[in-house]
């Protein structure tokens, strides 16, 4: 069959093979983006169009002071126990602190203080200068939350949204969704007059934009936030209820000692990158995920 022939006609009295439509395409030589990178550039697209700035989470290595003490988590927490954080043995140590805000979290553990009781606990320094891989991106939010209190010192006071999609690490048992490491997405804003009802509304907005329009919310608990809850979001494919993430409001504890005013709140949520991307790319082993796949 040539330019010619289809020109002046001849193709024609040519004989012509039926056309296989079941024959085998030529391989493709071209890469393909990772799913769990895609749903990251999904997710991230829909906090910059809701005007969110994205948090620097580029340090996996935290101290127990931002990961927990600051957020108000008890030095006796489980959750603080080796067998489910990863604690660095070299270097060991952070000794370098604000000292003045590490006064304030020690007060507020040990004997409350902004209506609160606090724990009534002995709370230790050396055991808030522990290293470790960080267990959850709002150790990031803890540090930024501390900066933006000490510039709501010189008023006026500037609400702010931001973001973050990072690694986080879990001393956990591995199983067919969970590893030892998973992505945590987390929002929040920092506001005057805050209320669980901003929460509500912010969270309906956002998971609308991931395709979940119908949620629901059940009372939850967080060392870090008061109230909490739990959110559900109603998944029209699998026709259930499916846990989608956490969520509350900073408690004070956290944010008095920080510096912020009586009247600022911070209203916060978070989930996972890998649960929407094995929801959205019907991929039911999170092993798929990762490590060495022949036919990803
Ligand atoms: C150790 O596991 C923690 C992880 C992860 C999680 C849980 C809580 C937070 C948080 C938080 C938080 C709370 C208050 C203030 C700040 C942060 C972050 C990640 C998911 C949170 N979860 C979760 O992601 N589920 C999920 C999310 C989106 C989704 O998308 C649909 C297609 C549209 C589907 C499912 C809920 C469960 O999977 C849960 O069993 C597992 N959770």
């Amino acid at each position: 069959l040539t330019r010619e022939s289809l020109q002046n006609g001849d193709w024609k009295e040519l004989e012509f093979k039926e056309f296989n439509l079941n024959a085998q395409g030529m391989p493709s030589k071209f890469g393909a983006l990772h799913p769990l990178l895609k749903v990251r550039k999904q997710v991230k697209d829909i906090f910059i169009q809701m005007g969110y700035e994205e948090m620097a989470t580029n340090n996996y290595i935290e101290s127990s002071f931002w990961n927990f003490d600051a957020l108000f988590q008890p030095q006796q927490h489980p959750a603080r126990d080796s067998h489910d954080t990863f604690f660095l043995r070299t270097p060991s140590t952070t000794k370098e602190l604000p000292e003045d805000y590490v006064e304030r979290v020690k007060r507020v553990h040990e004997s409350g203080g902004y209506e609160s009781r606090g724990y009534g606990c002995n709370w230790k320094r050396e055991e808030a200068e522990k290293n470790l891989l960080r267990t959850h991106t709002t150790a990031v939010s803890s540090r930024i939350l501390y900066l933006l209190a000490k510039e709501a010192q010189q008023p006026p006071f500037a609400p702010k949204k931001y973001f973050s999609i990072d690694r986080v690490f879990r001393n956990e048992s591995v199983d067919r969704t969970h590893l030892a490491e998973f992505h945590q997405i987390e929002g929040w804003i920092c506001d005057r007059g805050l209320t669980l009802g901003n929460l509500m509304g912010v969270l309906e907005d956002f998971f609308k934009r991931l395709g979940m329009s119908k949620l629901k919310f059940k009372p939850a608990y967080n060392p870090y936030t008061e109230p909490s809850m739990e959110i559900f979001g109603y998944h029209k494919g699998f026709r259930k209820w499916v846990e989608i993430g956490n969520s509350g409001m900073f408690r004070p504890e956290m944010l008095r000692p920080m510096g912020f005013p009586e009247d600022v709140e911070v209203i916060a949520w978070g989930l996972s990158l890998e649960r929407p991307a094995m929801i959205l790319y019907e991929i039911d082993n999170i092993r798929e995920m990762f490590g060495h796949q022949v036919d990803l």
